[in-house]
């Protein structure tokens, strides 16, 4: 048997849609499933500190979901870089529930595995668009989980990824616990106008207001210094947003296609540490070869 899923990088909040708004980015997860075996192993490539066997959240997740599935050699690589805010541990939790779906034939439908995604990594902005590709605008609240796919408005994208981890758990203790009702209103009131502007194509607004978030960049700067000087670059060279991948630290910049060569060179001469990768919308999400 063969069976190989990918399961695509994703980059969520876009400013003010904290914790329901994502993108799907071409970065992949992939996980080949090997001959059966007495004991689950992974081989992969991604360092000590991820385990090999069932503590590894890929099985964690697929044993979850089916307690009773035979266990299996897999092979797995990543070119999500771990803990940098481009959803490794949401594209990791839907490949096991995918594993889990294609081994114990559960027959899940997309919907289904969205709520039990959502369940696991706790918001559902990571894993909504892993699960369907393109835009994702997604809500849960109790059990219930609404979400609405769009295609992105054509734009260029660049995101710089520091050198340094910055765990999610770690990036949400920043933030504030309460807000007033005022900040509460101000707030949604931003990212509902920066939604209907994504959704009607509208990159002009829609970039204004992703920079004018009132949720959580504020609160995540100082984890993350290089947006500032990232930020003042995307305003000089015509950008229409830079915001903080995820939690962080990955900086992602939006642009018009003829911005990306002049953007990207002026972030090649400044003296941060990290890497500036260019990508491109998936408009998949999670894919089975069998
Ligand atoms: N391929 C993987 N296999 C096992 N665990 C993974 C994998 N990818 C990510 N993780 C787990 O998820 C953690 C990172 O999740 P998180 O802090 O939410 O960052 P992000 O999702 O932004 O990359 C890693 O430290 C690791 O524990
Ligand atoms: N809405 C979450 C998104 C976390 O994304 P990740 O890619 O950093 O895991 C948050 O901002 O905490």
């Amino acid at each position: 048997m063969t069976l190989t899923i990918s399961v695509p990088a994703t980059s969520a909040n876009l400013g003010p849609g904290f914790d329901s708004v994502g993108l799907a980015v071409n970065l992949y997860l992939t996980i080949d499933v090997l001959e059966a075996a007495s004991q689950w192993h992974i081989q992969h490539d991604l360092g000590s500190e991820v385990p090999s066997d069932e503590r590894n959240l890929l099985l964690e997740t697929a044993l979850q979901v089916c307690p009773d599935l035979q266990p299996h050699k897999i092979k797995m690589t990543s070119e999500i870089p771990l803990a940098r805010g481009l959803g490794s541990s949401s594209s990791v939790i839907v490949a096991g529930i995918e594993l889990a779906n294609q081994l114990g034939q559960l027959n899940l439908s997309a919907v289904d595995k969205l709520a039990i995604a959502t369940k696991i990594e706790g918001h559902p902005d990571n894993v909504a668009p892993a699960i369907f590709g393109n835009l994702v605008i997604a809500n849960s609240l109790g059990d219930k989980t609404n979400h609405v796919t769009a295609p992105m408005p054509e734009t260029g994208l660049l995101a710089f990824i520091p050198n340094y981890e910055l765990k999610t758990s770690d990036s949400r203790k920043v933030l504030p616990s309460t807000f007033t009702y005022h900040e509460a209103v101000a707030a949604s009131s931003i990212a509902n106008v920066a939604i209907a502007a994504l959704l009607t194509g509208n990159m002009a607004l829609a970039g204004q207001l992703m920079e004018e978030d009132l949720f959580h960049e504020s609160y995540r700067g100082k984890l993350v210094p290089e947006v500032t000087k990232i930020r003042e670059i995307g305003h000089a060279e015509g950008a229409y947003a830079t915001y903080l991948s995820g939690a962080g630290p990955t900086v992602m910049i939006m642009m018009p296609i003829d911005r990306l060569a002049i953007i990207k060179s002026r972030l090649e001469a400044q003296e941060f540490s990290g890497q500036l990768l260019e990508l491109a919308v998936d408009t998949h999400g999670i894919k089975v070869i069998n």
